[in-house]
């Protein structure tokens, strides 16, 4: 890009401080307080989503930060985040009109500080409901864990998971790989019933992964796929014992 030219056709000499106001000088910042920072943790089903959201939680309480554990829809049916692995902590359950700011304010008003959110299923908030999560992050320096699956059964993203790809400071994979079943990582949460995969349906139909009733006909249940299987709909020779260890 060429240097702009006057009126008069001189090029003015360059000012390096020209174009952008000035950030404040460290000593001015050290009286800004410090945002919260949004962290989304996201992956398949039966990846481990529950279980880190449990050991951040655990880490940060033992330190003597306060927090607040939150989720919406878990598995469990009850209020509560609840790890495949055997790990259950008792939760808020979010409502779908539920304004979290209202929630924390209620905290503090209990003379209960609150410095940080845990939030489990987090694709189920509406975008509503995570703007109030960055509101609270940026005006209340609330540090926010979200742990929740990026698309839904369709391969779509929920609406939820939408606004924290949107706003959140930190996406993060969870490492963990779920296979599928020809043994490449799988990414697509499909939903199955009698073997085959259901296309059509409302978005939020609560269930396992694993067949909860196998004697029983017609169970919905989920199975993480390949892209390549997700779109082609085999499910592969058959169902995988549920278990490898046992946690006895
Ligand atoms: N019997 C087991 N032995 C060891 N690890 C297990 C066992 N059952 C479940 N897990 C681990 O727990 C993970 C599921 O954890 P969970 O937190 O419930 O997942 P998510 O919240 O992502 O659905 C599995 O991917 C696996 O790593
Ligand atoms: C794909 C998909 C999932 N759900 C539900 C099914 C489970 O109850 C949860 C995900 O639980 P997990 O802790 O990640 O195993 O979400 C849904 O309602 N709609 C969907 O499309």
């Amino acid at each position: 890009m060429s240097a702009p030219v006057t009126q008069t056709g001189h090029t003015p000499a360059v000012d390096a401080t020209h174009a952008l106001s000035p950030v404040p000088s460290a000593a001015a910042r050290r009286d800004q307080p410090v945002p919260g920072r949004i962290r989304y943790y996201f992956g398949p089903m039966a990846c481990g989503k529950s279980t880190l959201a449990l050991q951040i939680d655990h880490n940060h309480a033992r330190q003597g930060r306060r927090g607040l554990l939150l989720v919406r829809h878990d598995r469990s049916g009850t209020p509560t985040i609840s790890s495949r692995i055997g790990i259950t902590r008792d939760a808020i359950e979010v409502h779908e009109e539920m304004n979290i700011q209202d929630l924390v304010r209620a905290q503090w008003a209990g003379n209960q500080r609150v410095d940080y959110l845990i939030v489990d299923e987090a694709q189920f908030l509406s975008p509503c409901q995570v703007e109030q999560l960055a509101e609270l992050a940026d005006h209340a320096q609330v540090d926010v864990y979200c742990f929740g699956l990026a698309i839904d059964f369709r391969s779509h993203l929920f609406p939820g998971t939408q606004r924290l790809v949107e706003l959140a400071d930190e996406l993060h994979p969870v490492q963990v790989e779920v296979l599928c079943w020809c043994g490449l990582p799988g990414k697509f949460n499909a939903r199955t019933q009698d073997n085959r995969i259901l296309r059509e349906g409302d978005t939020v139909l609560v269930a396992d992964t694993a067949d909860s009733d196998p004697g029983a006909e017609s169970t919905v249940r989920y199975q993480v796929l390949c892209r390549r299987h997700y779109r082609s709909g085999e499910l592969g020779p058959q169902a995988v014992p549920a278990g490898q260890l046992s946690l006895a």
